[in-house]
């Protein structure tokens, strides 16, 4: 079981919108208060100088929420102009009857750019409901050029009097399940089309948009608003680990897992990961090159040869070893040859790099021996090598999400699918189709704030930290999630300046962090989310 922050699709969250509503515990207009009202509550609080507040109301529930904070920002006395895309009276039931309640406070405007350059209203605060989840076509037209304004507001009419910014769900126009922004045409000259926020207040739970691709730098600051829905069954999370889960229990070196790492003629990045593999806590840790090396700190890294796939065959004759790494260093003709025997020992096995670069022109040949044990860790490099379709859609589809691609190429080969990058995605193979917003068991990973991540070999210890805890008995959803927390915390205390070697050994100090910050109960407050 993993420990983490929820985060739901925008089909999982309207799922439990409708099943409570359903159920008679709650209505629509019940949850949009809340929603509003609990917005509104965080903006009084961020930004307590706010006089002057102007709220753009989409078509949608979003508008409805806009619609809910604008009256409670004038209960709190602030001056509050209101535009809406249209009337009320067109609007979904809800956010037609928030639309009436504010019409008794003042009146409601025309939505458009005239609206964002009144000389005589300069806001304090943007509040942009435009559009929130039920987005599902670029902005064109009116809307759009009134997205648009907001990004110059900055520089705009106002003069100096640049005007925070506030986002409802979402920077209206930002895909919440990929965190593209459905943009008509290429932003010019690097300008968005779409705001930028520098507050996003959503609703129950974070949503994949929130932390895929460029949805964190839309997004600003994100704030969640409780707003009373129970029992979700969110299977995407963003995981943290507990010091439980890594704690090593009693027992002899044998009882902690051997792992073996395949290294090729240049054993460098086999050591990098075998290295990391011990600091997480596996027991032994062979490396295995082709042919006798001389030896090399650290010493406890055990070193045995290994030539041949029946020679690799005859030593997982040990029951002893549990997990396999393949792939940093190797070499891709000796991964040809040694992967299929590693596959068919069902051992729990990493499998990276050459492993998969190796499989490029035939990567059937790979899934047709592929278990659910084993751990693919492709950068997008490697992805595209594999699942050369899902990448171009990646590239070509701005509705198609990292996460679905990660998900749709476990179930396509059969194994868990991390795929790297400042947004790494980790997937089960579920054995169902997939639809982009249907994600089954996932987890995201963000890691903007140690850009020093992106440095030859850091991958590799990635590999070897997955395949130390693959040693340890860990299920492999839980090691790759463990692994890529553990992998950032490490490059995140070392900071700038960060070479690959230096991560191996920066393990001690995240897990003594980690044993630290959980010997008293605040565990989650006390760790970064990302
Ligand atoms: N359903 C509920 O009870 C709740 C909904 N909430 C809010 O409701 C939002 C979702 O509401 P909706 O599903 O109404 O969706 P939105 O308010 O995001 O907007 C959808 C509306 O815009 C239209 N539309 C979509 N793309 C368009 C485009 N490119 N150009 C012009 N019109 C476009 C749609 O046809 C629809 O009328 C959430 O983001 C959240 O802010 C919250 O109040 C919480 C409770
Ligand atoms: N901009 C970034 N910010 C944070 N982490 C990153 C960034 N780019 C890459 N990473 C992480 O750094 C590691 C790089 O791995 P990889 O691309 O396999 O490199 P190598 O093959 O050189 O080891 C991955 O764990 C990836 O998720
Ligand atoms: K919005």
């Amino acid at each position: 079981m993993l420990n983490g922050t929820e985060v739901l699709t925008t089909a999982q969250m309207r799922a439990i919108e409708s099943a409570a509503m359903a159920s008679g515990a709650v209505t629509g207009l019940d949850l949009m208060e809340r929603a509003g009202a609990g917005a509104a509550g965080i903006i009084l609080n961020q930004y307590p100088s706010a006089r002057t507040a102007l709220v753009l109301c989409g078509p949608g529930n979003n508008g409805g929420d806009g619609f809910v904070v604008a009256r409670h920002l004038h209960h709190a006395g602030l001056d509050v102009r209101v535009g809406a895309a249209i009337g009320p009276r067109h609007m979904p039931l809800d956010a037609r009857t928030m639309g009436h309640l504010w019409l008794q406070l003042g009146p409601i405007s025309a939505l458009t750019c005239d609206v964002m350059k009144d000389r005589e209203f300069p806001p304090d605060l943007v509040i942009d409901a435009v559009f929130g989840t039920g987005l599902t076509r670029p902005p064109t037209g009116e809307l759009a050029l009134v997205l648009k304004e907001t990004t110059c507001l900055h520089a705009g009419v106002w003069g100096h009097h640049a005007p925070a910014i506030v986002s409802l769900d979402c920077p209206s126009g930002l895909d919440l399940d990929t965190g593209n922004p459905l943009i008509r045409g290429q932003p010019l000259m690097g300008a968005s089309a779409i705001p930028l926020p520098e507050l996003t207040i959503t609703f129950h739970s974070l949503k994949p948009g929130h932390l895929l691709a460029d949805g964190p730098e839309y997004c600003g600051r994100v704030e969640i608003v409780d707003i009373g829905l129970h029992g979700s069954r969110a299977i995407i999370k963003v995981a943290f680990p507990q010091w439980e889960s890594l704690r090593k229990p009693p027992g002899h070196k044998f009882s902690h897992g051997h792992a073996l790492i395949l290294a090729g003629g240049q054993a460098g990045a086999a050591r990098l990961a075998g290295r990391a593999a011990l600091r997480i806590g596996a027991g032994l840790v062979t490396l295995c090159p082709p042919e006798p090396i001389a030896p090399m700190p650290p010493d406890a890294l055990m070193t045995h040869p290994i030539d041949t796939p029946l020679a690799l065959e005859d030593v997982l004759r040990d029951e002893r070893i549990r997990a396999i790494c393949a792939g940093p260093g190797l070499g891709t003709g000796r991964a040809k040859d040694m992967v299929p025997a590693i596959l068919k020992s069902r051992r729990a096995a990493v499998l990276d790099a050459d492993a998969l670069t190796a499989f490029a022109d035939d990567p059937r040949e790979l899934f047709k021996l592929m278990h659910e044990r084993v751990v693919m860790t492709p950068h997008m490099g490697e992805f595209g090598r594999l699942f050369p379709d899902l990448a171009i859609r990646l590239q070509e589809d701005a509705r198609y999400s990292k996460l679905a691609a990660a998900q749709d190429a476990a179930n396509r080969s059969g194994a868990v699918v991390l795929l790297k990058g400042p947004d790494t995605v980790i997937a089960v193979p579920s054995g169902r189709p997939v639809s982009t917003h249907q994600v089954t068991e996932a987890v995201i990973h963000r890691a903007d704030d140690v850009p020093w991540l992106a440095t030859a070999g850091a991958g590799d210890v990635l590999a070897g930290i997955i395949t130390g805890l693959l040693a340890r008995q860990k299920q492999p959803l839980e090691a790759a999630a463990l692994a890529v927390w553990l992998h950032a915390q490490a490059a995140r205390l070392f900071g700038p300046g960060l070479i690959a070697d230096d991560l191996p050994d920066m393990i001690p100090a995240v897990l003594r962090g980690l044993q630290k910050s959980q010997s008293s109960s605040s565990v989650a407050t006390a760790l970064p989310m990302t």
